[in-house]
């Protein structure tokens, strides 16, 4: 998908949501359990009921590789799911991915080719040659690690390394790379504080944004930090969604949680004139 699309698709909904999927079997309503593949069942149903208002998806891959290969069965059934039934949907392979090159092309073809994902989280530790196999997909986007949600982000990522906050040296750095269009950056909304300095740096650039619902982060200081003319935001919650219930209106019970969201994110574009 191209950065037109899902610009495209975020002014036609009137929405920034994207939905993560993180399932835990523990958690989902008990009469999925009796299904052939509850994960699959509970995630179609979660789209089906939300897919009106959400403009991307996000299953983070650790929730399906703790299932062995069931786990990544249902991983991918989900995946084609959602490029069949509703292809207007952006989608990120949440699994902070990053090795040396050759590594690194292995990684970018699980997610790009063998899933068909739209984009996949990298961490960017490793440099340039770690990220550039990522990038060099076309119409695919890698979603880089800038300031994460976590209390841990504060043990290095803006620590100062050379005069320069390390976050910031990651987006100014990263500007460089080649096919660096394809970039997108982590920043969680429980650091909306600065998003003004890291606007500074990346005016454009998507910015995908976890931590709102559960980890608390507020969804009105992200869009005032960090909004472009485009929106450029990709605001998710996951847990805050999907759980919304774990009785058998689990999937309307989170058709009303996305569309609070929505409504929220609606008037805020109103305010803003897009
Ligand atoms: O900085 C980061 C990067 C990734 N995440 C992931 O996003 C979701 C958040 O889930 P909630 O249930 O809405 O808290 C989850 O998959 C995280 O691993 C993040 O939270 N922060």
């Amino acid at each position: 998908m191209t950065t037109e699309q899902l610009v495209e698709q975020i002014k036609h909904k009137k929405s920034f949501l994207t939905v993560g999927l993180d399932v835990d079997l523990n958690k989902i309503p008990k009469h999925l359990l009796a299904t052939e593949d509850p994960i699959f069942e509970f995630n179609k149903a979660i789209v089906d009921a939300t897919h009106h208002v959400t403009v991307a998806y996000k299953p983070n891959t650790a929730f399906y590789e703790a299932y062995g290969i069931d786990g990544w069965k249902s991983l991918k059934k989900t995946i084609e799911y959602i490029n069949d039934a509703y292809p207007e949907v952006f989608t990120i392979a949440d699994a902070k991915r990053g090795d040396i090159g050759n590594t690194s092309t292995m990684y970018a073809k699980a997610f790009f080719e063998d899933m068909n994902f739209d984009s996949v989280t990298v961490a960017p530790y490793m440099g340039k040659d770690s990220v550039e196999p990522f990038l060099s997909f076309e119409d695919k986007h890698t979603i880089l690690l800038a300031l994460t949600s976590n209390q841990g982000a504060f043990d290095f990522q803006t620590k100062e390394v050379d005069g320069v906050t390390l976050y910031k040296r990651v987006l100014e750095t990263s500007k460089e790379w080649k096919n660096s269009e394809n970039l997108m950056y982590v920043v969680g909304a429980t650091k909306a504080e600065y998003l003004g300095d890291i606007r500074k740096i990346v005016p454009n650039s998507f910015l995908l944004v976890p931590g709102v619902g559960a980890q608390g982060g507020s969804l009105s200081e992200v869009c005032k930090y960090g909004m472009t003319n485009e929106v450029g935001l990709l605001v998710n919650s996951s847990r805050g969604v999907i759980y919304a219930s774990n009785g058998e209106d689990f999937a309307q019970a989170a058709c009303i949680e996305a569309e609070k969201l929505q409504q929220q994110m609606k008037d805020i574009m109103t305010d803003a004139g897009i």
